[in-house]
């Protein structure tokens, strides 16, 4: 017999955190018309929101992160010497302890080591293949004179494909790229695991092993974008047979064993407010690299970080790999993520490591995609309750360099982004709610227009006006 009350509660055992709360933060309460004010005040833009007037920021999990005691007791060790700080020893050891990499640079955040990648791989004419953009990825690749090419598989446009791995590339829109451009014209191929404007969906071992196969054979290089990649670990091994039984840190070294470097935003994965580094396996990269920071980010032991932030970075690489942690924080995205397909709200599925993302296009379908319906439910979402959610559609998607016309993406999403460690399930309770509310009243929603658009990544400070 195996009703309810006969079943062992082990196996109803939840994803609870591996930690407790030592010190709290304080937020403040609005009301409605303070937030009505506060949103039209930013141009209908959650980006220029002043924090203090949020209530649960789901906005990013990019430096967001409590830090544990343990990175607090590290960043009273830092040794801040202008070069050679031991802080940078301790980092650049874990960094090739965990992700396997050879030599290291370190960098302020991802977009630094973009930077530096972009600049010494690209030339003017060359192609980038990669799993899905990202914003700040293809401006740097495009700021160097190269196209990026989207490869990833169709269901990754797609919001309601189950497939479980959507971040996968697809075999032959790689090998087609190559036909037609030349191995010679691909400097690289730029993986991200997990995808993030994908909906945060991870990219399986087996394709990835598939995508260096491929890449051998043509002689180019695979540059992974490690952000997020312990969270695409943690579902490789609960999606994929073979790595069931292995940690999380074995799977995330073979998973980096398979690329020649890797550019890393430390304010996600590695649990920092501030940080990232490039990784190289080449010398004479490296080598190139080395020259290069020191223009743009500062001297190679330290590349714009203070020494206790490297320590507290290289603390968090150390916890980030804890499959306990790992689990916890997977466990709260989907539990979110649960409650919302459960009250039948449209959202991208599978859920994925880092957030959940609305459907807007299924959400606000009276508005249409030039109307800018996911700006106008994030900023909805902000009346509502005071929770701070992202538009990734067409604000995000910008203009293609050739044309100047707008991109139309397939998706058009707003981001529920959960920082690492930080809110409880109260929170996440409240904000399903929040969501489930909006949705009730989706109906009386109108779309947007662009008052002010950016030269570049215009979704961070554009604004907009009710129409
Ligand atoms: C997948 C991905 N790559 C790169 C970056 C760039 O990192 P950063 O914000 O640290 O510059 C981010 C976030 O910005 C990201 O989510
Ligand atoms: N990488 C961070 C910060 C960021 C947000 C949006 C961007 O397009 C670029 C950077 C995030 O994904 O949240």
């Amino acid at each position: 017999m195996t009703d309810a009350k006969h079943t062992s509660p082990r196996r109803r055992r939840s994803w609870a955190e591996p930690y407790k709360i030592k010190v709290v933060e304080p937020l403040k309460m609005t009301t409605r018309a303070e937030r009505e004010e506060a949103i039209a005040q930013a141009g209908y833009n959650t980006f220029l929101l002043r924090s203090e007037d949020v209530y649960i920021d789901l906005l990013t999990d990019s430096g967001t992160a409590a830090m544990s005691d343990y990175q607090w007791a590290g960043m009273m060790l830092g040794d801040e010497a202008y070069a050679g700080s031991k802080n940078f020893y301790n980092l650049e050891e874990n960094i090739q302890k965990y992700y396997g990499y050879r030599y290291i640079v370190p960098t302020h955040q991802g977009r630094g080591a973009e930077n530096i990648l972009s600049q010494i791989l690209i030339k003017p004419g060359d192609y980038i293949p990669g799993n899905m953009y990202f914003t700040t990825t293809r401006l740097h690749q495009e700021l160097a004179g190269g196209t990026f090419v989207d490869v990833i598989i169709d269901e990754a446009h797609n919001a309601q494909s189950l497939h479980p791995f959507k971040g996968n590339i697809d075999l032959q829109k790689l090998t087609d790229l190559i036909e037609r451009v030349g191995a010679e014209r691909i400097p690289y191929i730029s993986v991200a695991g997990t995808v993030n404007m994908a909906g945060g969906q991870p990219i399986s071992m087996a394709n990835l092993r598939e995508v260096h196969r491929l890449a051998q054979t043509h002689g180019i290089r695979i540059i992974l974008d490690a952000t997020r990649a312990v969270e695409n670990a943690y579902f490789i091994q609960q999606r994929e047979e073979d790595y069931r039984n292995q940690a999380i840190a074995t799977i995330l070294h073979e998973f980096c064993s398979y690329t020649d470097g890797c550019t890393m935003s430390g304010k996600k994965d590695a649990l920092v407010n501030i940080g990232g580094w490039l990784a190289l396996n080449d010398e004479n990269l490296y080598e190139e690299a080395r020259n290069l920071i020191v223009i743009y980010e500062g001297l190679h032991t330290y590349g714009g970080m203070a020494g206790r932030d490297m320590e507290a970075m290289a603390r968090g690489i150390e916890e980030s790999v804890k499959d306990d942690h790992i689990r916890a924080r997977v466990g709260q995205v989907e539990y979110l993520g649960q409650k919302l397909l459960d009250w039948g709200i449209p959202i991208v599925v599978p859920i994925g490591g880092h957030a959940i993302y609305l459907d807007a296009k299924r959400f606000l379908p009276q508005i249409p995609q030039e109307e800018f319906p996911a700006q106008r439910l994030a900023a909805e979402l902000y009346v509502e309750a005071g929770i701070r959610a992202m538009e990734r559609g067409i604000v995000s998607a910008g203009r293609s360099k050739e044309t100047g016309d707008n991109y139309h993406p397939e998706l058009e999403l707003v981001r529920l982004t959960i920082p690492r460690r930080v809110y409880t399930q109260a929170h996440m309770d409240l904000t399903a709610e929040a969501v489930e509310e909006v949705y009730y009243n989706r109906d009386r929603l109108r779309g947007l227009k662009m008052i002010y658009e950016p030269k570049y990544l215009r979704f961070f400070q554009a604004r907009f006006e009710l129409l």
